[in-house]
């Protein structure tokens, strides 16, 4: 099972109101086939418009969209024939799994013999074959969620575009889930679009992000570009850079920056914009170490709150001017500790 491969899907100023909302700025991307990308961002940064515009859900107020040159904004979804899997999976009731998963292919009158073998297939791909005569309402959230899997790649679409489609799930079945997404995805390399709001989902799975906030795109890359180099601090934050500290800036060349906390602790950061005189650093909360002596880039915090997470703690501190950190840590700490944080230079990242 493969589906019908494209060279390319371009998106070229796609742009979406709603009224005096524009969900989606005018954006811009080129989706190569075969390619897993994910479009990751917070509630109402425009992903699911994104996706809808791809699906021919909802029609363009601007721009275009291509797929190998040729322009497919104006035909209605069936004629794009893209592959759909939702959060709720909008199963029919009434039909067995099989059925379900045959409902498109009965559609476009496709020969029985054939039906059949490309069903038992697509079962086969998502391990339902012990399942594949019961109905939706027999089976378990993931079991229901993998039915809608193989109800879109039984088709074999150009493009697989899914929405959150793991968000109904609890925690271990959403691991598990992503994993067997993962794993489709490199046995058939069918193209998807997957729009989520967890990071986390979107490092996994994707070959590709698309960072989006307020309808505009933050930064497009590989999980290793995004996650190691975020272009500002909206991606940064949602990278897990949960410390922003704000700073003054003391001195800068191409690629440092010299900046003072409130405190009067002096940090030096790998800079990542052109920086005027305020600025903030971001740390990751398991960036900094604890250390005894007061040293080149250590804070001085005092501990509020700590959590046992197994192998580490995570802790609130608070800096001398108020600002609260967020550190973890696996050295044993207890609230109303002085403690001193230390963090590497290549840890820190100044932004505007
Ligand atoms: N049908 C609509 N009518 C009016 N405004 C809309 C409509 N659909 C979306 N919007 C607005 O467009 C913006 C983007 O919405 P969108 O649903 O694309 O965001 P999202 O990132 O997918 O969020 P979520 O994860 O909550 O679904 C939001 O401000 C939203 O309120």
């Amino acid at each position: 099972m493969t589906g019908q491969r494209f060279a390319e899907l371009h998106l070229d100023h796609v742009r979406r109101a709603f009224g005096d909302t524009v969900a989606l700025q005018g954006m811009d991307l080129t989706i190569k086939g075969g390619e897993f990308v994910a479009l990751l961002g917070p509630s109402g940064c425009g992903k699911s418009t994104a996706l809808n515009c791809l699906a021919g859900l909802l029609p363009l107020t601007g721009g275009r969209i291509t797929l190998d040159g040729k322009r497919i904004d104006d035909l209605p979804p069936e004629k794009r024939g893209f592959g759909m899997v939702f959060q709720n999976y909008a199963l029919f009731p009434h039909m067995s799994v099989r059925r379900n998963i045959g409902f498109g292919l009965s559609m476009r009158k496709t020969a029985k013999a054939e039906l059949n073998r490309r069903v038992d297939e697509a079962v086969r791909l998502v391990q339902l074959e012990e399942h594949q005569h019961k109905f939706p309402a027999q089976l378990s959230g993931g079991q229901q969620q993998r039915v809608a899997i193989a109800r879109a790649i039984v088709l074999e679409p150009p493009l697989v575009l899914m929405d959150e489609p793991l968000s109904n799930l609890d925690a271990a079945l959403r691991l598990e889930m992503r994993t067997e997404i993962r794993r489709l995805h490199q046995s058939l390399g069918l193209t998807t679009v997957y729009v989520t709001h967890d990071q986390e989902e979107a490092l996994a799975l994707a070959d590709r992000l698309v960072v989006l906030r307020l309808g505009e795109v933050q930064q497009v890359g590989s999980p290793e570009e995004v996650y190691a180099h975020p272009v500002n601090r909206y991606v940064a934050g949602f990278m897990g850079y949960r410390n922003m500290i704000p700073v003054s800036v003391s001195a800068q060349d191409d690629d440092q920056a010299t900046v003072r906390t409130e405190d009067g602790i002096e940090l030096v950061g790998v800079k990542r914009e052109e920086l005027s005189d305020k600025a903030v650093a971001a740390v990751r909360p398991e960036d900094f170490t604890v250390v005894s002596e007061a040293g080149d880039n250590t804070l001085e915090a005092t501990v509020e709150i700590v959590e046992y997470h197994g192998r580490e703690q995570a802790v609130e501190a608070r800096l001398k001017n108020g600002e609260q950190l967020h550190v973890r840590t696996n050295s044993r700490l207890a609230p109303g500790d002085t403690i001193r944080l230390k963090v590497p230079t290549e840890r820190v990242l100044v932004f505007t």
